[in-house]
């Protein structure tokens, strides 16, 4: 009777709660479905193999590889690098939505046993770290370091080291017949820009044992943190196989053999150097850095800082041979400056050479300098656009279609227009703090890890260029002109291929 009478009051709080449960269940899956609904799957290319997924279908060139499968895919895109996913984005709109509107989630690194635990102990420094404090406080030292009131008391050694830098080029030329292929002269140029800021000192010319011994290790540590060299963290079981071939002692023997003694001496010497200095700077201001942070901040800004730069100026000459109309104008804008200040531009009067301003912006548009920027990582799921990008999906920008993106450049974005940035003259710097669809190109990345040295860049850039087309024109060698639709794979940049060109003097 108890147990009748029990039943009888249950039964209403059993039906209610089936109800509850049924209703709760129908509105979670109608919320699942809802969200299925809104979200669109990010498109997937189709040749991928078990386990190793895209890795062996990005072939030699994959920058070229990931732009056609965006031409048939869309602005975003998802493959597999191994056990990694990958999420390559080719609309700038779409990639400050992921990157800055969502930069919380979107910038971190991928911890690689090359880069994150042996180049930089364990994440210091500011390329591989983590965005943690320890960041925070590297990446305000370095901008403080070389804010544009610190580089302009290096402006006259970098008119200095541009002068030497067009002397050698006209003076190699003359004495070839065939033309010369620039690259390691811009290097020099560059990485002796970046070494007075950073170090304090300078090399003489490119045959100098110690300027080879520091290009090669910049040269060692890209080619090292290259998906070849690093196939462990994509694909697990090459752990194994690591261990045979070595590759984590080839990664030690390069930093603690080459890496740390070459930069250890070269700190030391930049404490006692004559005039400013970054690592000065560090000190003096109290940043309490250790002797592992400071290493690593200023093996990040040399590396970071070289092969960038060189390489843009490299395209940059090798775009201009094929457009002698194009060095005329800038010729003439300079020269009229000139005529009216009785000394060559420096960076604060690029107003005044809109034509140039806009010319150099476009080349860095037309020919990118880096692939795919520097990955980032996302550590939360992203949802942008009705897309998903998974937690743990590496994030890169694909640099090439993005800068030839129709509706981000509805002007003729396959072709070189010099004039295109005539009404977009703001510096770089500038430009990349603003609205996306206001920004001029991308190659400085974005959000809270973009380059923190734009305004460097281009200083030194802008002078170096300046000074080449006040002194000469640029034609083409006894091969004939630049093939400037051929490059190669530089790993983290995009190199042109090899080319001859003569320097000539314009006084000639
Ligand atoms: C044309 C020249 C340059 C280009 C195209 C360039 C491009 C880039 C790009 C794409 C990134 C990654 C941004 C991101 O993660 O979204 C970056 C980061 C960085 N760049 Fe540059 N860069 C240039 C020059 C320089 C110079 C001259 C220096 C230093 C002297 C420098 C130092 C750095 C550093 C330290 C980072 C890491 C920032 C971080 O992870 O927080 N770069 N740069």
């Amino acid at each position: 009777m108890i147990q009748v009478e029990q039943a009888k009051t249950l039964a209403p709080v059993i039906a209610s709660t089936t109800v509850a449960l049924y209703v709760s269940y129908k509105i979670i899956q109608s919320l699942l479905h809802d969200k299925k609904k809104f979200t669109k799957e990010i498109p997937v290319p189709g040749s991928s193999l078990p386990y190793v997924g895209h890795m062996f279908s990005l072939g030699n060139m994959p920058f070229e590889t990931v732009s056609q499968w965006h031409k048939k895919l869309g602005p975003i895109i998802q493959f597999h690098m191994g056990v990694q996913t990958w999420v390559s984005i080719d609309s700038p709109d779409l990639a400050h939505k992921v990157m800055v509107t969502n930069g919380s989630k979107s910038s971190q690194r991928n911890e690689s046993e090359f880069g994150f635990n042996l180049y930089s102990f364990g994440g210091k420094g500011i390329v591989h770290s983590q965005p943690n404090a320890a960041w925070k406080k590297a990446r305000g030292a370095v901008a403080a370091a070389i804010a544009p009131s610190q580089i302009d008391l290096h402006m006259s050694s970098i008119q200095n080291e541009a002068r030497k830098l067009v002397d050698i080029l006209i003076d190699t030329s003359d004495k070839t017949k065939a033309g010369i292929f620039p690259f390691r002269d811009l290097q020099l140029y560059i990485m002796n820009t970046v070494t007075l800021i950073g170090l304090g000192k300078s090399f003489p010319n490119k045959d100098d044992p110690k300027f080879i011994e520091l290009a090669h290790t910049i040269d060692e540590a890209f080619k090292l943190s290259g998906v070849d060299f690093d196939l462990a963290s994509y694909l697990p079981i090459f752990i194994i196989y690591d261990y045979f071939k070595g590759v984590r002692q080839t990664f030690k023997h390069f930093v603690t053999e080459i890496r740390d003694p070459i930069f250890d001496a070269l700190i030391k010497e930049a404490y006692n150097a004559k005039g400013p200095n970054l690592v000065k700077y560090l000190k003096e201001n109290n940043y309490d850095l250790s002797e592992e942070e400071t290493m690593v901040i200023l093996s990040d800004i040399i590396g970071a800082g070289t092969d960038t730069n060189s390489v843009y100026l490299c395209w940059t000459i090798g775009i201009m041979c094929h457009y002698p109309e194009v060095q005329v104008k800038i010729a003439a804008e300079i020269d009229n400056f000139i005529e009216h200040h009785g000394r060559l531009p420096s960076f604060s009067d690029r107003l005044e050479l809109p034509f140039c301003v806009s010319t150099m912006k476009e080349c860095m548009r037309y020919k990118p300098i880096t692939a795919f920027g520097i990955p980032h990582l996302a550590n939360d799921d992203i949802e942008v656009d009705g897309y998903i990008i998974p937690k743990g999906a590496t994030i890169i920008p694909n640099m090439m279609s993005m800068h030839k993106n129709p509706e981000a450049y509805p002007d003729r974005p396959n072709e070189f227009v010099p004039e295109r940035f005539m009404n977009a003259l703001e510096t770089s710097s500038v430009a990349s703090k603003g609205k996306v669809e206001e920004r001029d190109h991308f190659n400085f990345g974005w959000g809270r890890r973009i380059c923190p040295a734009i305004h460097m860049a281009e200083v030194e850039t802008f002078i170096g260029f300046v000074e080449l087309m006040s002194r000469c024109f640029i034609e083409p060698g006894e091969d004939g002109m630049p093939d400037i639709n051929k490059a190669r794979n530089g790993g983290i940049s995009i190199l042109p291929s090899p080319y001859k060109v003569k320097f000539i003097n314009r006084k000639n």
